[in-house]
């Protein structure tokens, strides 16, 4: 895990963006995982600014909500659509269908999706209970693609979206921690005083399901970029920008 805080979160979006721009242009990526939030704007503004050639980049996004139309403003399709993919023209994009009549079978299809389509950097951010996608806490590390019960936390934390805390769905579907850490690079970023401890643990705790952002301790090519409020209680002077 390779760990570089930046005095400001535009600064780690930019590093973010010249990361997947140099693969992109080298051809070494031909498939991105992508991911919603507030955390990845400022890299997709990047992105869209840029104008890159992405006609033979395939996108595959982490997560759903459960029973959310792709047209409902706060679907996570809908965000993509949104902030990336009505802007710049990607060979194809998939996103699990929330709205699926069997959410299990749907998990499989997406499985398979990402088994067809090997995923070459994984953007992610991270849930202040240490969640990566929508994987919550006590989540299994061999998890593939799967029907998640958000935790009141989560829910919490993105009620901020919508207009009233239960309008916020109570599932999501959500690629697996398996699935994630089948990436060959993954880029986290982590912006804001809120994420500072979920990142203490994720790099300096023990590798525990019970923290799920910590696996990836155990994958061989993580960049976490930070600003400085998210890496703040990590032990000083170990890492530079
Ligand atoms: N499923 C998403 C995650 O993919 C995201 O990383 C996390 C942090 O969100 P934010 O970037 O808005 O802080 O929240 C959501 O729950």
């Amino acid at each position: 895990m390779e760990i570089r805080v930046f005095e400001t979160k535009e600064q780690a979006a930019k590093q973010a963006f010249e990361t997947i721009r140099e693969g992109i242009e080298a051809g070494s990526v031909r498939t991105l995982g992508l991911a919603t939030g507030s955390t990845p704007l400022m890299l997709y503004k990047e992105m869209r600014e840029a104008k890159l050639d992405v006609s033979n980049i395939t996108t595959v996004n982490l997560d759903e909500y459960a029973g959310m139309p792709a047209d409902d403003p706060h679907s996570y399709h809908y965000y993509m659509e949104d902030e990336l993919f009505s802007h710049l023209s990607f060979k194809q994009s998939f996103l699990p269908n929330g709205t699926a009549l069997d959410l299990e079978e749907e998990c499989q299809r997406y499985e398979n999706i990402l088994r067809e389509h090997p995923v070459d950097i994984q953007v992610l951010g991270i849930g202040a209970n240490g969640h990566i996608g929508f994987n919550e806490p006590g989540t299994s590390f061999d998890s593939e693609t799967h029907v998640v019960d958000l935790t009141e936390s989560t829910r919490e934390a993105n009620k901020r979206f919508f207009e009233r805390e239960t309008d916020v769905p109570v599932q999501a579907l959500s690629m697996g921690i398996k699935s994630i850490l089948s990436a060959k690079k993954i880029i986290l970023l982590a912006f804001g005083s809120q994420k500072a401890e979920a990142v203490q643990q994720m790099v300096e705790g023990s590798v525990d399901i019970n923290h799920p952002a910590s696996v990836l301790q155990t994958h061989p090519n993580v960049l976490v970029f930070a600003d400085e409020e998210a890496a703040s209680l990590l032990k000083r002077g170990l890492y530079h920008d």
